[in-house]
C-alpha cells in the first residue's frame, strides 16, 4: 500500500533518515521500532508530508505521493495523529471530533445565506457521528468534558477518534502508549484492532512498549541510524543479532528491547 524507496532526510550534515526502504502491506498493523534517535518520527513526518525529504520516493497504491502536503494526503486517506492542539483544549471532546474537516458546507457565503437547513442537518449528522466515535472508543462519558482536562491516555483515544471522523485508509500513530496506564493502553489496542478488522484501516505504529507491539503488530520493522535493520514478527526481530546490537549499542536509554 505504501512503499518507501531509499528515503533520506538530512538536517544540515546530520542524516536522521539515511536511505530507508520499506513497504507497508494493505490491511496490516505494522510496528516501527528502534532505539532512540533511530529516525522513526522523522520518517513518519516525511511520509505524512510534514517535512520534505532530502531525496527518495514514497508511493501509495503505486501513486507517487513524495512531498505532498498533509491536507492533500488527508484527502487520500493518509493520516498522522497529532497531539490535540492548544487552541482545541478549551473545546469539549465532542466538539474536537466535530472540528475534523470532512466536507461540511458551512463555510461559504452562499451556504450561510441559502443553506441554513442543510447546515443544521449536517451538524446533526456530524454530532451523531462524533457520538458514535466516542461510544466506539468507550469514552462517551467524556463527551462534554474539555479536551484540556482529560488524562493523557484519554487524549490519545481522542486523537485516534479524530481519524475516525473521516474515511481514513492508513493511519500513522506515533507513541500512542507513552505515559498511558495499562487499562487505557488495552482500550487503545482494542480500538486499533477493531478499526483494522471492522473498517479496514491499515496502521503504522511507532511504539517503545514491546508488549503492545507484540499484541497488535505484524510485521514489525526495526530501524537504527536512519535505516531499516530488519523486518519480521516481533519474536524474529527480538532474536535478530543486528537488532540486539543496535539496542545494546545505544546504552541504558534503550531498555525496551533488552529488558524484555
Ligand atoms: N528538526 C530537526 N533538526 C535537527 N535534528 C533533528 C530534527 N528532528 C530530528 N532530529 C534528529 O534526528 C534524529 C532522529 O530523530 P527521530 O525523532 O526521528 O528519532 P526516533 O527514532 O523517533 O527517536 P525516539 O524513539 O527517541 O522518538 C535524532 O538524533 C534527532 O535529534
Amino acid at each position: 500500500m505504501i512503499t518507501v524507496e531509499n528515503l533520506h532526510k538530512h538536517f544540515g550534515g546530520f542524516h536522521a533518515v539515511d536511505g530507508a526502504s520499506l513497504s507497508v502491506r494493505e490491511g496490516s498493523i505494522t510496528g516501527l521500532i528502534g532505539p532512540n534517535g533511530a529516525g522513526k518520527t522523522t520518517l513518519f513526518n516525511v511520509i505524512a508530508g510534514v517535512l520534505p525529504p532530502t531525496s527518495g520516493r514514497v508511493t501509495m497504491q503505486g501513486e507517487d505521493i513524495t512531498g505532498l502536503p498533509p491536507h492533500a494526503l488527508f484527502h487520500k486517506g493518509l493520516l498522522r495523529t497529532f497531539q490535540i492542539a492548544h487552541e482545541f483544549a478549551s473545546m469539549t471532546c465532542r466538539e474536537n471530533l466535530m472540528m475534523v474537516p470532512g466536507g461540511q458546507s458551512g463555510e461559504t457565503l452562499w451556504n450561510t445565506w441559502f443553506g441554513r437547513k442543510r447546515i443544521a442537518e449536517e451538524e446533526r449528522a456530524l454530532r451523531a457521528k462524533a457520538d458514535e466515535v466516542l461510544e466506539f472508543l468507550t469514552i462517551t462519558h467524556l463527551a462534554d468534558q474539555r479536551a484540556g482536562e482529560i488524562s493523557g491516555g484519554q487524549k490519545k483515544l481522542l486523537e485516534l477518534g479524530r481519524t475516525m471522523m473521516v474515511d481514513a485508509r492508513i493511519v500513522f500513530l506515533d507513541e500512542v502508549g507513552a505515559g498511558v496506564n495499562r487499562t487505557l493502553l488495552n482500550t487503545i489496542a482494542e480500538a486499533i484492532l477493531n478499526l483494522n478488522r471492522e473498517r479496514g484501516y491499515t496502521f503504522v505504529v511507532i511504539e517503545h512498549d514491546m508488549d503492545f507491539i507484540g499484541r497488535i503488530c505484524d510485521p514489525v520493522i526495526c530501524m537504527a541510524e536512519g535505516r531499516v535493520l530488519a523486518e519480521g514478527t516481533l519474536d524474529e526481530i527480538k532474536a535478530n543479532e543486528q537488532v540486539i546490537e543496535a539496542y545494546l549499542g545505544t546504552g541504558l536509554k534503550n531498555k525496551d528491547m533488552v529488558g524484555t
